[in-house]
């Protein structure tokens, strides 16, 4: 691995920005675009707040772990809060990706210009299925995974993306980080094991979709409750055992997390 190649890991963490305000930092980018393209120069932590969907104080918390505090009466200044955070973030230069199993839904993210976009180069795809070596998918060749190493050199690679079956994944992290890769976004439905030093971030519809069916039932409990069928009975009869309603909690808030 390259000796002097750049470290997301490190760099955020120096910072002493927490784990959960890093997850929230994309969002209030994504946010601040939007106002900037609408042709807004400033914003105020309500506004920002609102467009990204958190509560205020928590958007104010965050923003001073940059060093960001705004001024009274004007709020922030958009042009140099993207600036800002994309500096946190890391994306003042454009990050080298590999993704490793291009299958149906490699192709699909292979293809998704959104990345580009958003500071992300693909670097290159690979697959263990000679089959698929040699086609090409969004101007790049499909290259046989045994020459991941070589090119992870070559183009001082960092991040990398699995989207294999769940039995190759593991293998496929390994080879990742032995390439040199230091973070990883793992589609798989798998848990994987990693050095110390090594960011994994997994990415996975069903579970969201777990998460959104908790609330629904916890919305429909709260409507039998509201007029006058008792949630428990109501739960039991879904097959399910829910004692109690609990206090209501907001969806965006959890899986923002
Ligand atoms: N995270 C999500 O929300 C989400 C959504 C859909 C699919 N998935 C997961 O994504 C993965 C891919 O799904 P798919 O439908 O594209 O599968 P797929 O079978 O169409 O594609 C998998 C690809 O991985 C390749 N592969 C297998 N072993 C490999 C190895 N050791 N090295 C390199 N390449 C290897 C295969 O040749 C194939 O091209 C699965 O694990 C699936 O469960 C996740």
């Amino acid at each position: 691995m390259s000796g002097d190649r750049p470290r997301i890991r490190a760099a955020g963490r120096a910072r002493g920005v927490p784990e959960a305000t890093v997850a929230r930092l994309p969002v209030y980018l994504r946010a601040l675009h939007a106002l900037a393209d609408a042709g807004h120069n400033t914003v105020s932590s309500e506004e920002l707040a609102v467009a990204a969907g958190v509560n205020s104080a928590k958007l104010r918390k965050d923003l001073s772990h940059l060093g960001s505090y705004g001024t009274r009466g004007v709020g922030y200044e958009v042009a140099l809060l993207v600036d800002q955070i994309s500096r946190a973030l890391g994306l003042t230069q454009r990050w080298a990706v590999v993704l490793v199993g291009v299958g149906n839904l490699g192709h699909a993210l292979a293809g998704y210009a959104g990345f580009a976009s958003r500071g992300f180069r693909i670097a290159a795809l690979f697959d263990a299925d000679t089959e698929r070596v040699g086609e090409c998918i969004a101007g790049l060749d499909v290259r046989h995974i045994d020459d991941l190493d070589r090119v992870v050199a070559e183009e001082q690679v960092s991040i990398g993306v699995i989207s294999t079956p769940a039995d190759a994944a593991q293998e496929v992290a390994d080879r990742l980080v032995e390439a040199g890769v230091t973070s990883i976004l793992n589609f798989a439905p798998c848990v994987l094991q990693v050095p110390d030093g090594v960011d994994v971030r997994k990415v996975d519809l069903a579970l969201e979709l777990q998460i959104l069916s908790f609330h629904e039932q916890r919305k429909a409990d709260d409507a039998g409750s509201a007029s006058g069928v008792n949630g428990s009975m109501k739960s039991a009869a879904a097959g399910t055992v829910t004692p109690l309603p609990t206090p209501r909690v907001d969806a965006r808030e959890v899986v923002g997390r």
